[in-house]
C-alpha cells in the first residue's frame, strides 16, 4: 500500500509583518479529501495562511508545499472564496456573471466559446443549488444565496483544494447549516480538500475531520478533542481558558475565538 502524499504541508513556517509575528513554527500536513476548519481570534492570521497557500504572501522562514510544489499565484487547482460582505442594492451584476469571474480570473477561461462557458457556469450553479436565481441581480439575493455563488465561483476550475474564508459569517443558524451541508457534499463527492475559516466550530462539528487553531503566533492541528482543550487554549492565549462540552457543543470561556 502506498501512502498518499499530503496535498498541503507546512514545515517550520514562520511569518512576520514587521515586528508583528503571525506564525512562529507552524507544522502541518493535510491529506487529500480532508475537511479542515481553521479557527482563531480576529487578526490571528487565518486569512494570511490562505494567502500563503495561494502564493500571495511568502513565509519569512520554513517550507510550504501545495500539491507537491511551492505555492504560486494563479494556481487553478485551488478554488478560493475570500471573506465577503453581503452585496446590497441594485447592482446590475447577475448571479451567473459573478460566478463567471471564476473563469475570467484564470488564463484558461479566456477564449472559451460562450456556449461552453455557459455550460460550465450552469453546472457550478447547479452544484450549489443556485440555478433558480442564476439571472437575478446579486444585490437582490440573501447573504446565504450570495455565499453559494462564491462557492460556485471557487469550484469553476475543478480545484483539488477549496479555501473558504468565513463562509458562515453573518448567516443565521439554518443558513449556516445549509452551507455546511453543501460544502461537506462537495468535499466528499469530489474528494476536494477543504480549508474553511470560521469563528464558531459548533455548526461544523458533524462534518469536519480536523481543525487548525491559530493564536498568538502559534498553531495546532488535530481533532477538536485533541486541540480544543482548556490546557491548549490557556497556553495559546497565555491566560486561563475553560473549554466546556455541553449539548454536543463546545464552548470556550475566557477567550475570543
Ligand atoms: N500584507 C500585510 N501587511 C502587514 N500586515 C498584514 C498584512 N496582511 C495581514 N496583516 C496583519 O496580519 C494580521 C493577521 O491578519 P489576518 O487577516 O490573516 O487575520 P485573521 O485571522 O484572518 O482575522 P479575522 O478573523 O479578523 O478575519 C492582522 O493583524 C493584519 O492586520
Amino acid at each position: 500500500m502506498t501512502i498518499a502524499e499530503p496535498v498541503i504541508t507546512l514545515q517550520h513556517v514562520a511569518l512576520s509583518f514587521g515586528k508583528r509575528v503571525i506564525l512562529r513554527d507552524a507544522n502541518m500536513a493535510i491529506q487529500q479529501g480532508e475537511f479542515v476548519v481553521v479557527l482563531g481570534p480576529n487578526g490571528a492570521g487565518k486569512s494570511t495562511l490562505f494567502k500563503m497557500l495561494l502564493g500571495l504572501i511568502q513565509p519569512t522562514a520554513g517550507e510550504i508545499r501545495v500539491l507537491g510544489r511551492v505555492p504560486r499565484s494563479g494556481n487553478k487547482e485551488i478554488g478560493y472564496a475570500p471573506q465577503h460582505r453581503t452585496v446590497e442594492g441594485d447592482l446590475a451584476l447577475r448571479a451567473r456573471d459573478l460566478v463567471g469571474f471564476g473563469l475570467d480570473g484564470n488564463r484558461w477561461g479566456f477564449g472559451l466559446p460562450s456556449r461552453k462557458r455557459d455550460a460550465i457556469i450552469d453546472q457550478a450553479l447547479e452544484e450549489v443549488d443556485a440555478l433558480r436565481y442564476a439571472n437575478a441581480p446579486v444585490g437582490h439575493l440573501s447573504g446565504g444565496e450570495q455565499q453559494r455563488l462564491l462557492i460556485a465561483q471557487a469550484l469553476l476550475t475543478n480545484p483539488r483544494i477549496l479555501l473558504l474564508d468565513e463562509p458562515l459569517a453573518s448567516l443565521d443558524i439554518a443558513r449556516q447549516q445549509d452551507i455546511v451541508t453543501l460544502v461537506d457534499n462537495v468535499c466528499r463527492s469530489r474528494g476536494v480538500t477543504v480549508l474553511l475559516v470560521a469563528h464558531d466550530v459548533n455548526p461544523l462539528l458533524p462534518v469536519l475531520d480536523r481543525i487548525v487553531y491559530i493564536a498568538n503566533g502559534q498553531s495546532l492541528i488535530g481533532t477538536p478533542g485533541e486541540v480544543i482543550t482548556s490546557e491548549n487554549l490557556s497556553k495559546l492565549y497565555k491566560a486561563p481558558v475553560e473549554v466546556v462540552h455541553a449539548l454536543d457543543r463546545i464552548f470556550v470561556v475566557g477567550a475570543e475565538v
